[in-house]
C-alpha cells in the first residue's frame, strides 16, 4: 500500500498554485526523459513553471507541448535559449551535444540543469565548468542532474561509511536487453554514447562519493562492443576496476543489453556493495590474548529509483579471536534500513511519510540556487564534475578505446 501512495503522488502530482517570480524553465528536446525529471516534479513545485519546449522539427514541440500541458513550443534550440521570458534550460539532449548547448544557454544568460553525463570527455567539462562566464557577478547556474545524490536514501548510505576504512565497493546498474531500441542515443558514438557514458555514469559517481576521493589509477576496464551491424566503437557493457588511495578498490558492472549466456533479457537491481576493513572493538569482557573485530558491509538496492522502493542493507560480522586463523566464537547482526525524506528538524534522512522523486529534490535544490538561497549539502559541484569526467575517460583509455569526440563548438 505504502508503496503504490508513493509511487501514485509521483506519477500523478498533484498540482500547486505557482508563486511570483517562479523559476520559468525552457526544455531543449522533447526528450524521453524530461516528463520525469522535470516536467511532473515541476507541477508540485510552486517556484517552477515549464514554459516552454524546443524541438528541431517545429510540430514535435508543438505535440509535445499539448501532451504535457506546456505553454510555448519553439523550432530550433536557439531560438528558446535567447527567449527574454525563459530563466533556465534543461538540456536533455544526446550526450555529444550538452557541452554545445549548454555553454549556447549560458552564454544567453539562462541558468542550466543539465542531463549526465555532463559532457563527452574531460577536456571538455574542463572547458564549460571552468569557463571565464562564472568568474563573473551573478554569474548563471550550471548543475549536473545527478538525481540520486539529492535522494535522502543516498545520504543515508554515505552517513552509514567510513570511507577511509573501506577495503573494496562494487556498484552496478543494468538495463535488460531489448529495452532500448537499436538506434538509440545510447549507441551512436559520434552522439557520444556508450555504456561507460550511459549507466556507468552513475557506477562511477558512486564510487567516487563512496571513498569520498578520486582514485588513483584505473586497473582494468574490460568492454564488451556493441555487436556487429552497429556502432563498433560503441560499448554495449563496461566493467572495470580503479585504485582509490587508500588502497581500497572500486569495481563497476554496467550493461545497456543485459543478456543470459543464452541471449535472453536478463536485470538486476542497480546496487552498490561496501566492504570495511576489519576494525578491532573495544571489549571488556576479552581474555587475556583475545581480540574482537568488526568487519562491516554496506549494501544499497535501487540507488536508481529509491523513491519506488529501495533498501540498505547493514551487515556486521564479530569475530573474538586469539589470531587471524584462531576464531573463538563469530555471530553477525543484521539491520535494514530505508530513506523516503528529510527529517525537518535535523536536516538528516528519515523513513517517513512524505515521499519524493530523486528528480524532485534535484529540482529543489536547483532552484535553491537559481534563487541565491544556499539550500541543502547536496549538490554536484563544478569540480565534481570535472574529475566524474576524468575517471570516465580513465576507463576509455585503459580499455583502448577512443574518447568520445570533443564538440567543434567554442
Ligand atoms: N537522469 C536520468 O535519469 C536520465 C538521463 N538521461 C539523459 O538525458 C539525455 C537524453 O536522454 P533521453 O531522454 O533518453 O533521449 P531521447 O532519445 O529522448 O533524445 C533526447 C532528444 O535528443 C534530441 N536530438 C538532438 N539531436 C539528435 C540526434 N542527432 N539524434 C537523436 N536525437 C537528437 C531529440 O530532440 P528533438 O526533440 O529536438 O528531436 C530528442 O528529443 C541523455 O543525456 C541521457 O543520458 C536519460 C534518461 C534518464
Ligand atoms: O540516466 C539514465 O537512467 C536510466 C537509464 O535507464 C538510462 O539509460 C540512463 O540514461
Amino acid at each position: 500500500m505504502e508503496l503504490l501512495r508513493r509511487n501514485f503522488n509521483i506519477l500523478f502530482p498533484t498540482e500547486v498554485p505557482k508563486v511570483e517570480g517562479a523559476v520559468r524553465i525552457g526544455l531543449l528536446g522533447a526528450s524521453k526523459i524530461a516528463p520525469t525529471s522535470v516536467i511532473k516534479p515541476a507541477k508540485s513545485n510552486p517556484e517552477v513553471v515549464i514554459a516552454a519546449v524546443a524541438a528541431r522539427d517545429g510540430e514535435r514541440a508543438k505535440t509535445y507541448a499539448k501532451r504535457w500541458g506546456i505553454g510555448r513550443a519553439f523550432e530550433g534550440y536557439q531560438e528558446l535559449t535567447d527567449d527574454p521570458d525563459i530563466d533556465a534550460i534543461y538540456i536533455s539532449l544526446p550526450n555529444g551535444l550538452h557541452y554545445e548547448w549548454a555553454l549556447k544557454s549560458l552564454r544567453a544568460g539562462k541558468h542550466v540543469l543539465l542531463e549526465k553525463p555532463s559532457t563527452s570527455n574531460a577536456t571538455e567539462a574542463a572547458s564549460l565548468f571552468g569557463n571565464e562566464l562564472f568568474q563573473q557577478p551573478k554569474a548563471p547556474v550550471l548543475l549536473e542532474a545527478f538525481h540520486v545524490r539529492f535522494h535522502p536514501a543516498w545520504q543515508m548510505l554515505l552517513s552509514l561509511l567510513d570511507p577511509k576504512n573501506i577495503s573494496s565497493a562494487h556498484s552496478s546498474f543494468h538495463l535488460p536487453r531489448g529495452i532500448l531500441a537499436s538506434d538509440d542515443i545510447r549507441f551512436m558514438y559520434d552522439l557520444s554514447g556508450g555504456a561507460l557514458m550511459d549507466l556507468g555514469t552513475y557506477s562511477i559517481l558512486s564510487l567516487r562519493q563512496i571513498f569520498g576521493t578520486e582514485p588513483d589509477e584505473c586497473l582494468e576496464a574490460t568492454p564488451r562492443m556493441m555487436p556487429k551491424g552497429y556502432d563498433q566503437k560503441c560499448d554495449h557493457a563496461m566493467k572495470a576496476k580503479w585504485r582509490f588511495p587508500n588502497g581500497g578498490i572500486g569495481t563497476i558492472e554496467c550493461d545497456l543489453s543485459a543478456r543470459t549466456a543464452w541471449g535472453l533479457p536478463t536485470g538486476s537491481l542497480p546496487m552498490c556493495k561496501v566492504v570495511h576493513k576489519e576494525v578491532k572493538i573495544e571489549d571488556a569482557d576479552l581474555a587475556e590474548g583475545q581480540e574482537h573485530v568488526l568487519s562491516k558491509t554496506v549494501t544499497i538496492w535501487n540507488p536508481m529509483g529509491p523513491s519506488i522502493w529501495h533498501r540498505i542493507d547493514i551487515v556486521e560480522q564479530h569475530t573474538i579471536r586469539t589470531s587471524k586463523d584462531k576464531t573463538i566464537r563469530t555471530w553477525t547482526h543484521k539491520k535494514h534500513k530505508k530513506a523516503y525524506t528529510w527529517n525537518k528538524e535535523s536536516g538528516r534522512p528519515t523513513s517517513g511519510e512524505e515521499c519524493k522523486s530523486t528528480f524532485s529534490h534535484q529540482l529543489e535544490q536547483f532552484v535553491n540556487r537559481v534563487k541565491g538561497r544556499e539550500g541543502s549539502d547536496c549538490w554536484m559541484s563544478a569540480e565534481d564534475s570535472i574529475k566524474q569526467m576524468e575517471m570516465v575517460d580513465s576507463a576509455y583509455v585503459k580499455a583502448g578505446l577512443p574518447l568520445r569526440p570533443t564538440s567543434s563548438y567554442h
